[in-house]
C-alpha cells in the first residue's frame, strides 16, 4: 500500500527577524504550492529506504538502516553520481530513531514539488505539473518558498503514516503538535542552526500567527546515536512546547502574489548582521522592533476584520510597516528592503488599481516581493502586465496563493499520470 502526504511552502508577510525571539510575533502564510512524499514498502528483505527526487538529474538517494539503543542507524549508500542530501537523511534518521521500531520493512519514497518552487523558463505552453527541471538539485534555482521546511515537514509525516505501529488521523491535535515537534528537531539538525521555525510552523498547520519556542528545547538534545539519543529524542518531542500558534486565514476578498526576483541574497548573513546590531545597540533597537511589532499587529488585526472600506487603513498600515522595516535596515546597515524594492514596491502600489501594497517577504533583500491585492482576474492580471515591463521582466508573478491548510494526507488517484515519476501500489 503506499501512502502520499504533501506540506505547504510559506511566506512571512511582516514579522521578519523579530520572530527570532519569542516576545514578537510573525504573519506567515501557508501557500498552495506543496511538496509531496509518496512511500510504499517494499519487499526488499534488507532493512534500506530508497529516496527518489525525479524532477531532478542524480537525485536518489538510498539508506541502509539498522536498529540499535541508541536509535536507528541511518547510512547512505554513495556512488559516484550520488550527493548528499543532508535535509531527507536527517528526517529518517530522526523519525525512525522516535518510533524506536525493533524491525523496519524496507520502502522506497518519491519526492515531487510543485513547480513555482522553482523559478521557470519561460514556456509557451503551459508546464506540466511537478515538471522535470532537467538539472541537479544544486543547480535548481529556487524561489524562496520553504521547500527544505515542506520537505521535511511531509517526509516526517509521510514516516509517521508509513511506520508508525497504529494507524493516526492528522486531524488529531496531538498528534500534529507530535508532527510539528518532529519536524522542528529534524529541520535545525539539518540546517546546523535553531531558527524560528516559522517555516516548519507553517507547513504543519497552514497560516498563522507564529510565536517562536524556546531554543533550548533543541539545545540539550543529545547527538544522534549516542547514549540515551533515543529516550532523550522522544521525550523532547513528547513534551509541551512554548510555541504560540494562532491559526488565522487571508480574508474574503483579498489574495496574495508572490513575485519571484531571480536574484537572491543571503539570508545567514543578514541575520547575523541584525542581531549584531540588536545586541550592540539594545536601547534603540528595542524601541524600534517594539514599534514594528505594533504596526505588524495592527495589519494583522486589520486583516482579521476586513472589509471594503477598511482597505485603505490596510494601505497605510503597509506603508507603516515598510518605513518601519527601511528604519531597522539603515539603523542596522542591512539592506532589507534594498531601494531597488523600495522602486518597485511604490511603482505597484501606486500604479496598479485593486493592489493594497507591497512587502520584502521573510529577511527581505532582493530575493522576493509579496502583494496583498483584491481577489479578482482583473487586478491579477494587471499585476502580471505591470511586472512583466519592470526592468526588462526580472520579477516574475509566481502562479501560487496562500492557503490556510498544513500538511494533508493525499489521494493517490492524482499522482497516475505521472507513471514517468513513481510505480503505485
Ligand atoms: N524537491 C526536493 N527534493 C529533494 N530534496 C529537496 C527538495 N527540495 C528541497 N530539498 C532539500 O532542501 C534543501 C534546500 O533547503 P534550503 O533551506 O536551502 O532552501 P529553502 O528551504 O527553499 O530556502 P528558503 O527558506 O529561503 O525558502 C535541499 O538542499 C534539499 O536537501
Ligand atoms: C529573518 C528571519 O526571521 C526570516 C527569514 O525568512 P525567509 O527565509 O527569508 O522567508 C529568520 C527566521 O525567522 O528564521
Amino acid at each position: 500500500m503506499s501512502v502520499a502526504v504533501s506540506a505547504p511552502g510559506k511566506v512571512l508577510l511582516v514579522g521578519g527577524y523579530l520572530v527570532l525571539d519569542k516576545s514578537y510575533s510573525g504573519l506567515v502564510f501557508g501557500l498552495s504550492a506543496r511538496i509531496h512524499t509518496i512511500s510504499t514498502i517494499s519487499t526488499s528483505e534488507t532493512g534500506a529506504i530508497v529516496v527518489r527526487s525525479p524532477q531532478f538529474s542524480n537525485a536518489t538517494w538510498t539508506y541502509t538502516l539498522s536498529s540499535s539503543e541508541n536509535g536507528v542507524s541511518v547510512k547512505h549508500v554513495t556512488d559516484k553520481s550520488s550527493s548528499n542530501n543532508t535535509f531527507v537523511e536527517t528526517t529518517i534518521r530522526y523519525v525512525l530513531s522516535y518510533l524506536s521500531l525493533p524491525k523496519i520493512p524496507s520502502s522506497e519514497i518519491t519526492i515531487l514539488a510543485d513547480n513555482d518552487y522553482y523559478s521557470q523558463p519561460t514556456s509557451a505552453v503551459p508546464l506540466q505539473r511537478f515538471s522535470n527541471q532537467n538539472v541537479p538539485l544544486s543547480s535548481a534555482h529556487k524561489t524562496g518558498l520553504g521547500s527544505s521546511a515542506a520537505l521535511v515537514t511531509s517526509l516526517t509525516t509521510c514516516l509517521l503514516q508509513t511506520y508508525s505501529p497504529a494507524p493516526l488521523q492528522l486531524s488529531t491535535p496531538s498528534y500534529l503538535t507530535k508532527i510539528h515537534n518532529l519536524s522542528q528537531v529534524a529541520h535545525c539538525v539539518a540546517q546546523g542552526k535553531v531558527g524560528s521555525g516559522f517555516d516548519v510552523a507553517a507547513a504543519v498547520f497552514g497560516s498563522c500567527v507564529y510565536r517562536r519556542f524556546s531554543p533550548s528545547i533543541l539545545q540539550a538534545l543529545p547527538e544522534a546515536n549516542t547514549p540515551r539519543f533515543s529516550q532523550e529524542l522522544r521525550e523532547a518531542v513528547d513534551l509541551s512546547w512554548d510555541v504560540g500558534i494562532e491559526k488565522t486565514k487571508i480574508p474574503k476578498g483579498v489574495r496574495v502574489v508572490m513575485g519571484d526576483v531571480d536574484c537572491g541574497s543571503s539570508t545567514p548573513g543578514m541575520v547575523k548582521r541584525v542581531l549584531a546590531w540588536r545586541e550592540s545597540e539594545k536601547e534603540a533597537a528595542g524601541e524600534q522592533w517594539d514599534e514594528l511589532e505594533r504596526v505588524n499587529r495592527g495589519l494583522i488585526d486589520l486583516l482579521g476584520q476586513l472589509s471594503e472600506s477598511s482597505h485603505d487603513d490596510v494601505r497605510k498600515q503597509i506603508l507603516d510597516i515598510r518605513k518601519n522595516i527601511r528604519a531597522m535596515g539603515v539603523a542596522a546597515g542591512v539592506p532589507i528592503e534594498p531601494e531597488e524594492q523600495t522602486k518597485l514596491l511604490d511603482a505597484v502600489s501606486t500604479g496598479v488599481p485593486g493592489v493594497l501594497g507591497g512587502v520584502v517577504p521573510g529577511a527581505g533583500g532582493y530575493d522576493a516581493v509579496a502583494f496583498i491585492i483584491k481577489d479578482d482576474e482583473e487586478t491579477v492580471t494587471a499585476l502580471k502586465e505591470f511586472l512583466a515591463k519592470w526592468d526588462d521582466g526580472k520579477v516574475k508573478a509566481l502562479e501560487t496563493r496562500e492557503e490556510q491548510e498544513g500538511v494533508r494526507v493525499e489521494q493517490m488517484k492524482q499522482y497516475e499520470g505521472f507513471g514517468n515519476y513513481l510505480k503505485l501500489s
